[in-house]
């Protein structure tokens, strides 16, 4: 490719391309989650729609791919470039070996991104000297590069939880996406897809939910099978009060109203707790609404608490594959802290005999079986119920010694898969603490 006005057809993808950087950079320079920038104010803000899911596609596919697409273009790379025209390098690099897109028309494109702003303008000719010769690589040099690793910070930790042989299985799962699950009420309109045995429906390639099968009718909700899990294992009976501590978005909140449970959605979040009430209007479903910091809930005690505790969310890396690059883990000891202090809060809030569910979205033992481990010796008259796992479909292998759920994204291989999480049932044997 030579230095070249670029022609229109290759700057079809422009605003799509230009947004998919911005948000690489807002990721990797400014440390913030995708989630955080779809706002009005987000770089996705004035885009058509199409180029909106290309743009959020470009950029998720990057990071997904980012520590390929970083060994593939060390060699051209004499020093580390500054991080925006890296990030330009490395869209690039998927969109050539990943998305299968023809080189000229990337590098025009790419060029003209990188010489419209001072952060990139001088890396403008090394992204067209780099893009040519990706051009002339063959897909085999892509094809034979290991499966993306995490970033050190959080590939260390797992590896002394787990084991190398674990975290690369789990690598491998987190390079490979996720498909879409769904809940749903009983009766419910469902769009065309495998039931899995743990009660999900689970689509692949799903493309736009809102145009799927009864999302009018509001029968179904999006839920990752393994989210689904906390709610079987709760059991909740028709009429028992029901507390759903941290409740934001909603869909175990769902899950509990379609069993006919009295709930209580709790969350800190006036923003977040707003799209509770929405899924519930738009599900038919019903449940008491609370904005307040569940450690300041005081309220008559519950036959039953699901304590979906704010956590570092590293189970979802499938479908967030920002979160490494967004986060470096100093804020996690503090969530550490809080998810210890919300165990003894919810168990001061729940009847003699009532069951507390507590589980996270993590795959890092410190949020799951070392809570467990340190809220058992804190509590002398609180145990863990082990039977309460035997959910169908749930593999007995996959309960860990302490006797709580540790559910991996590297399990269901070969059914697409599932977000990490961990589930304990503890009881408090008569008396609350
Ligand atoms: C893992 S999410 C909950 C997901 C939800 N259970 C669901 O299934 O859709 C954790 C939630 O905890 C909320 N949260 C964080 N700190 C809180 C606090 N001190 N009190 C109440 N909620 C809190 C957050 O706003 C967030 O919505």
């Amino acid at each position: 490719m030579s230095q070249q006005t670029p022609n229109s057809a290759s700057l079809q993808g422009l605003p799509a391309r230009r947004a998919a950087v911005q948000l690489l950079n807002a990721v990797t320079v400014e440390q913030r989650l995708m989630s955080e920038l779809m706002g009005p104010k987000g770089p996705l803000a004035k885009l058509e729609a199409a180029d909106r899911a290309r743009a959020q596609r470009l950029a998720t596919n990057t990071l997904r791919h980012m520590d390929r697409a970083d060994r593939l273009l060390g060699p051209f790379l004499r020093s580390r470039p500054a991080s925006e025209v890296h990030n330009i390098l490395r869209l690039a690099v998927v969109e050539i070996f990943v998305e299968g897109a023809p080189s000229h028309g990337v590098g025009n494109a790419l060029v003209t991104i990188a010489r419209e702003e001072r952060e990139t303008t001088h890396g403008a000719g090394m992204v067209n000297a780099i893009v040519r010769r990706l051009g002339d690589m063959p897909m085999s040099d892509w094809e034979k590069l290991p499966v993306p690793r995490l970033p050190k910070w959080l590939r260390k930790p797992l590896i002394g939880d787990y084991g190398k042989a674990t975290v690369e299985a789990m690598e491998l799962a987190h390079s490979k996406g996720a498909p879409l699950d769904l809940s749903f009420k009983e009766g419910a309109i469902l769009p065309e897809g495998t039931m899995l045995e743990t009660g999900s429906l689970r689509i692949t390639d799903a493309g736009q939910v809102t145009s799927l099968a009864g999302f009018t009718e509001g029968g179904w909700w999006v839920q990752d099978a393994s989210a689904a899990l906390p709610v079987a294992i709760l059991a909740p009976k028709a009429g028992e009060r029901v507390l759903d501590l941290c409740a934001a978005p909603g869909g175990k909140t769902m899950q509990l109203a379609a069993a006919g449970a009295e709930v209580t959605a709790l969350d800190i979040s006036e923003a977040r707790m707003a799209r509770v009430s929405e899924n519930l209007t738009r599900t038919g479903l019903n449940a008491e609404i609370v904005v307040a910091d569940a450690m300041e809930f005081k309220s008559e005690l519950y036959d039953a608490i699901l304590l979906d505790a704010p956590c570092t969310a590293t189970g979802t890396i499938r479908r967030h594959p920002d979160l490494p690059y967004a986060k470096d883990g100093g804020e996690f000891p503090e969530l550490f802290k809080l998810q210890e202090n919300m165990i003894d809060h919810a168990l001061s809030l729940l009847k003699p005999d009532g069951r507390l569910i507590y589980c996270t979205c993590s795959i890092l033992l410190d949020e799951g079986e070392i809570q467990i481990e340190d809220a058992l010796k804190r509590h002398p008259n609180l145990s863990i119920d082990r039977a309460a796992l035997e959910v169908q479909g749930v593999d007995p292998a996959w309960i860990s010694k302490e006797g709580g759920l540790r559910i991996r994204p590297d399990y269901w291989a070969d059914r697409g898969g599932m977000d990490g999480f961990y589930i304990a049932v503890l009881r408090q044997n008569g008396e609350s603490t």
